[in-house]
């Protein structure tokens, strides 16, 4: 919406030929943007070949779907710039998303835009600041296509790290809810911010990504958005665990089979908060022993290098 705002010839793809149908129609997302009208210049098709005479294609799936998309669609795809909108870890491989890219279309060009954003405040057109990750040489012609006078991206060549720290913040952010909706308290949930944004860091240093990107959008940035906002479906569904309500099934909760990835795949790596988000959500763990386990832990130095 917001680059057919700015004039830039825009195609909204969606699988669902019916969905497609009501959003061409209504000229709006009624589901997930009630009372966002599409701009006029916004196409809107579910015919994958509208895409053959755009030369970038922003992926924006959840990352458990991402594999399947690339798959389905690898012949109109392999040659474009890809921009990863994913935050997630994909499960049973442990892989990020430019990862799953190059597995499926070796050689694709990648970018992976992420930090704190949520769909409503782009579409509205409140102002917002993004991390634009990329080691492609024409990052800066990315950015500037993507940047508007409201949405203003940073570039970084630590793909790996910015893609750690928007997927992991999710996981965080499940933890912070569960932490106020079992009453627990918000200085609790400062902890768990705290210490989890400590496990992001061993976490982006063991994959050999730095831990200043975590400093930024992508990392702090999104962890405090995730961590504070009921507009959050990770920090939502954490807070229906923590209070024993009832999750959405239908909400896609990134942070959940990023807890188990990152859980499955991390074996030797020092990720207490992940491993008993995993745990709980499993119900391998009660909320009780959880707090136990998390707070009867060998004592520590906060300044002691991890
Ligand atoms: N919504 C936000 O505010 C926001 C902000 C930043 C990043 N993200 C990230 O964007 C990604 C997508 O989130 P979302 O909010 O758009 O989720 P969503 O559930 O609202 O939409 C995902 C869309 O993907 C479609 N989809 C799922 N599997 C598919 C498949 N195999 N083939 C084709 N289409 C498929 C679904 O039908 C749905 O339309 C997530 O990784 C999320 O973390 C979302
Ligand atoms: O609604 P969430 O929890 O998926 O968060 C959306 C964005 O990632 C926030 O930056």
């Amino acid at each position: 919406m917001v680059m057919a705002q700015n004039g830039r010839d825009t195609t909204l793809w969606g699988r669902s030929g019916d969905t497609m149908a009501q959003m061409m129609a209504l000229r709006e997302n009624t589901r997930h943007l009630p009372g966002m009208p599409f701009p006029d210049c916004l196409k809107v098709s579910d015919d994958i070949d509208q895409i053959q005479n755009k030369a970038v294609v922003l992926l924006a799936v959840p990352t458990q779907s991402l594999r399947s998309v690339l798959e389905s669609h690898a012949s109109r795809l392999h040659d474009r710039m890809l921009v990863v909108c994913c935050k997630g870890m994909e499960r049973g491989t442990g892989h990020s998303a430019t990862e799953v890219v190059e597995a499926v279309l070796p050689g694709a060009r990648t970018a992976v835009l992420t930090g704190p954003s949520f769909a409503a405040d782009i579409a509205a057109g409140k102002p917002t600041a993004l991390t634009l990750a990329t080691n492609d040489p024409e990052a800066e012609g990315l950015q500037a296509l993507l940047s508007t006078p409201r949405l203003r991206l940073y570039l970084t060549n630590d793909v790996v790290g910015a893609q750690l720290g928007g997927a992991l913040k999710n996981v965080i952010a499940i933890a912070a809810g569960i932490a106020i909706g079992a009453g627990l308290g918000e200085s609790a949930r400062a902890a768990l911010m705290t210490r989890g944004f400590a496990e992001m860091g061993r976490l982006v240093a063991a994959r050999g990504a730095k831990r200043e990107t975590l400093f930024g959008l992508s990392g702090f940035g999104d962890l405090v958005l995730t961590c504070t906002s009921t507009q959050s479906r990770n920090l939502r569904h954490g807070l229906a665990v923590g209070a024993e309500q009832p999750i959405d099934p239908a909400m896609t909760v990134e942070g959940v089979m990023t807890a188990h990835a990152v859980a499955e795949a991390s074996s030797g790596d020092d990720l207490p908060v992940t491993r008993m988000v995993s745990a709980l959500l499993k119900h391998q763990v009660t909320l009780a022993e959880a707090i136990d386990a998390l707070m009867s832990r060998p004592l520590h130095r906060e300044d002691a290098p991890d």
